[in-house]
């Protein structure tokens, strides 16, 4: 909505009103410039045939244009509205014809060639004014209607950064996690690329908040988020809250060995930020367990299949002692090697 009106060509908003007067006849452009300074122009642009209007109109980029129909030259003042209205897609410049002719044929040929109005010449200085009034009226309109919709465009935009953001964290929710996991999906199978899954959970968070009651395991969530924050450094990289204490990282382009870098250095870093934990039965600070799964997706991977085997990576994790990391496919490979 706002592409097609807060065009490029738009003017900017505090700049004073101007007219780009396109007339061959000297003596005729310097009467019209007078009255058009006379009705409160503040900028009057000369030109005396197609091309000065042209490059004046594009560098310029004047409010309303005053086009004489017959120009010198091969092209006439149809042409020149044509090409103004093709180097505006989106924008809306007033043109207003100026020509000896009074045919209907020429205020056809004129509004069908993109223009707006129509004056006789000689031009009546009161009706000059009148037609420069109501197109200075339509312009105000527009540029009101261009705030207002880029206004809505950053409301709309805030809102649905909001639709998809857990309140507590500021991370991605769980709405924002399901839309993004499918996107990279897809794109990983266009692509041929690996996509890593990582599903944390903080360890024993309820003996956590039972001890240090709710607020301080608020504190605690947010602080994993500021970590989690810092080790997604790629730009494609996503941490989101998944539900309560647990997180989902959605990391693109990243193999098994790479997963498991990462893994390593967010446990540390966790580590580093020492947040205390009251009632650990593993270690004085907050920890976290993790299941990773790593795939080229093809046909039959979907969000449901890769979150179903970080889950279960996730799982093993917490069975086998808490603090560490599981990958899915690395637990699969060892279990096929002992099969052997
Ligand atoms: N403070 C706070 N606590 C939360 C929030 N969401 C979930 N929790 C708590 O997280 C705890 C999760 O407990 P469990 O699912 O039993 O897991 P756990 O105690 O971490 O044990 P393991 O996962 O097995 O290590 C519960 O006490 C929830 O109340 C939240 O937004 N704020």
């Amino acid at each position: 909505m706002s592409q097609s009106l807060n065009d490029t060509h738009s003017p900017p908003p505090d700049r004073p009103f101007s007219v780009l007067l396109v007339e061959d006849l000297a003596s005729v452009r310097a009467h019209l410039a007078n009255e058009l300074r006379r009705a409160g122009v503040a900028e009057v642009l000369e030109a005396c045939d197609a091309d000065p209007a042209l490059r004046l109109f594009k560098l310029r980029r004047p409010d309303v244009v005053l086009l004489d129909i017959r120009l010198p030259g091969t092209h006439d003042g149809y042409w020149v509205a044509q090409r103004m209205r093709e180097l505006e897609p989106g924008g809306w410049t007033p043109i207003i014809f100026l020509s000896g002719l009074d045919g209907d044929l020429d205020v056809w040929r004129g509004i069908e060639a993109g223009g707006d109005d129509y004056l006789v010449k000689p031009v009546k200085p009161i009706v000059l004014a009148a037609k420069l009034r109501a197109m200075r009226r339509l312009h105000a309109m527009r540029r009101r209607l261009v705030t207002l919709t880029d206004e809505l465009h950053v409301a709309n935009q805030r809102l649905n950064e909001m639709v998809e953001m857990d309140p507590l964290t500021g991370l991605v929710n769980r709405r924002g996690f399901d839309r993004i996991l499918h996107t990279e999906i897809m794109a990983a199978r266009r692509d041929h690329t690996p996509l890593t899954l990582m599903l944390c959970d903080l360890d024993h968070f309820k003996r956590f908040n039972d001890a240090a009651g709710h607020v301080q395991g608020d504190v605690a969530l947010r602080e994993v988020a500021r970590v989690l924050r810092e080790v997604c450094v790629r730009p494609r990289d996503v941490a989101s809250r998944y539900g309560g204490e647990e997180f989902a990282l959605i990391l693109p382009n990243t193999p098994r060995a790479g997963a498991m870098t990462f893994a390593r250095a967010l446990g540390g870093l966790l580590k580093t930020r020492g947040v205390t934990h009251p009632d650990s039965p593993l270690s004085p600070v907050l920890t976290l367990s993790g299941g990773i799964t790593t795939c080229v997706p093809d046909d039959n991977t979907s969000a449901i299949t890769m979150v179903m085997r970080a889950d279960e990576a996730l799982y093993a994790a917490k069975a086998q002692g808490r603090d560490r990391f599981f990958s899915f496919e690395m637990q699969m490979d060892t279990i096929e090697q002992r099969k052997r």
